[in-house]
């Protein structure tokens, strides 16, 4: 069953340069804007059930486009159909009213999203216990931290059972224990069959998560399709700017060795990287000879289930060569009671052709889904090599003459 519909939906943005432009062109009835096609016509539909990832640049029009779904933005033309009540989880504080305290914008948002007064009633305490700031409830919002924001907004999105959830990955998942308990909740609608848009810049996230995704780019869709051929479509695509691919790399080893434990999560305390007895940032590696151990301390809430640690190996152009993960390669790791626990990796005659090669590390949960923490660029390989041989790795083979 399609349960939304758009017909060649487009949306420009007006920019006036000064304030009293919007005036000068009401009084002289002459352009005084500049216009910017933020989505051009453009047809969709989605199926009930889906999990559709929305990826793209920085302005390639998500937003815009998740706007007019959820209702909360018109486009100029064409028109938009959504069967069910949509919760969306766009902007921050978006349908929040400042002076309003915590609990009448509970009552409002319900409200908006078509819900009668007993029927929020009935929520309420599950928004409440779910957003965890009980005692700020009866202040005005406008007091409210962006960490307490996303988690009332996150639980009024959530617990109002919606239809449709459209949720943008960057404001939903919060801080620490509250990122993996909302990330839990995303996961929940997957499962109970809901319809999901799901927009994040985190490919592993959106591999793990959505079973469709579309690929926006200058306001038009590039690519609509299943995850793995969309994401490395895209990824392509970044690769040939390997400063943008880079960048999506969220915690560098520095913060993540600085921060402290939070409930609800856990943390990288130290990567070290070591090649042929060497431990340093800068490695140099000769192929299919050396051998490269990775070893990652991390800190954990000990209630939560043992996390997951992933490596992930990058070459100069910001293409994913290979990745190993302990869940994957069916390490249960044992920590001591304090939730620590120190892992390492080898690679024995490490198969790498020539070349720079960047180390990630990653912290994720038990099922490798939900990233705790990031690592990026934790050493830099110097790959060389004896002979011709060409590409990125070398496959073992066996040659014979028939
Ligand atoms: N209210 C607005 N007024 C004017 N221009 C806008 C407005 N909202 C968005 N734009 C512009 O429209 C374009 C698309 O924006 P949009 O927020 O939809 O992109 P996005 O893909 O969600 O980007 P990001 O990943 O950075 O959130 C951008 O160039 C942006 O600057």
């Amino acid at each position: 069953m399609q349960v939304i519909r758009l017909e060649n939906v487009n949306k420009t943005y007006s920019y006036y340069a000064h304030g009293v432009d919007r005036l000068l062109e009401i009084l002289t009835k002459r352009r005084h804007h500049e216009e910017f096609v933020a989505l051009h016509p453009l047809n969709l539909t989605i199926e009930h059930g889906q999990v559709i990832g929305v990826i793209g640049n920085n302005g390639a029009g998500k937003s815009t486009l998740l706007k007019i779904i959820a209702g909360t933005l018109s486009p100029d033309k064409g028109t938009s159909h959504v069967l069910g009540r949509v919760s969306a989880l766009l902007e921050l504080g978006g349908g929040f009213h400042p002076d309003m305290t915590g609990r009448e914008n509970v009552y409002l948002n319900g409200t908006m999203m078509g819900l009668t007064i007993p029927e929020i009633d009935k929520l309420y305490h599950a928004i409440v216990e779910f957003a965890g700031i009980q005692e700020f409830m009866d202040h005005p919002v406008k007091t409210y931290s962006s960490g307490m924001f996303v988690r009332l907004a996150f639980a009024v999105a959530t617990c109002t059972e919606p239809d449709i959830l459209i949720v943008d990955e960057a404001l939903s998942v919060g801080d620490g224990g509250f990122a993996r308990k909302s990330f839990n909740r995303i996961m929940q609608f997957k499962q109970a069959g809901k319809t999901i848009l799901f927009c994040s810049h985190s490919m592993y996230q959106i591999e793990a998560i959505c079973d469709r995704v579309i690929w926006l780019e200058q306001g038009q869709i590039k690519m609509d399709g299943v995850p793995s051929s969309v994401v490395s479509a895209y990824t392509e695509s970044l690769s040939q700017n390997v400063n943008a691919q880079l960048n999506t790399a969220t915690t560098p080893v520095e913060n993540a060795t600085t921060s402290t434990f939070v409930e609800g999560t856990a943390k990288i305390k130290e990567v070290s990287v070591m090649a042929d007895g060497v431990t340093e940032k800068k490695l140099d590696i000769f192929s299919l000879h050396s051998e490269l151990c990775v070893t990652v301390k991390f800190t954990s809430d000990i209630s939560l289930a043992s996390p997951t640690v992933g490596v992930l190996v990058i070459n100069a152009d910001g293409r994913f060569i290979t990745s190993a993960g302990t869940q994957h390669d069916g390490l249960q790791i044992q920590r001591d009671a304090k939730g620590n626990a120190t892992v390492r990796v080898t690679f024995p005659k490490l198969a790498l052709l020539k070349g720079e090669y960047w180390i990630d590390v990653f912290l994720l949960c038990e099922n490798a889904i939900h990233v705790y923490d990031h690592a990026s660029a934790v050493a830099t390989l110097n790959v060389r090599q004896q002979g011709l041989e060409q590409g990125v790795v070398s496959l073992p083979r066996q040659w014979a003459q028939i």
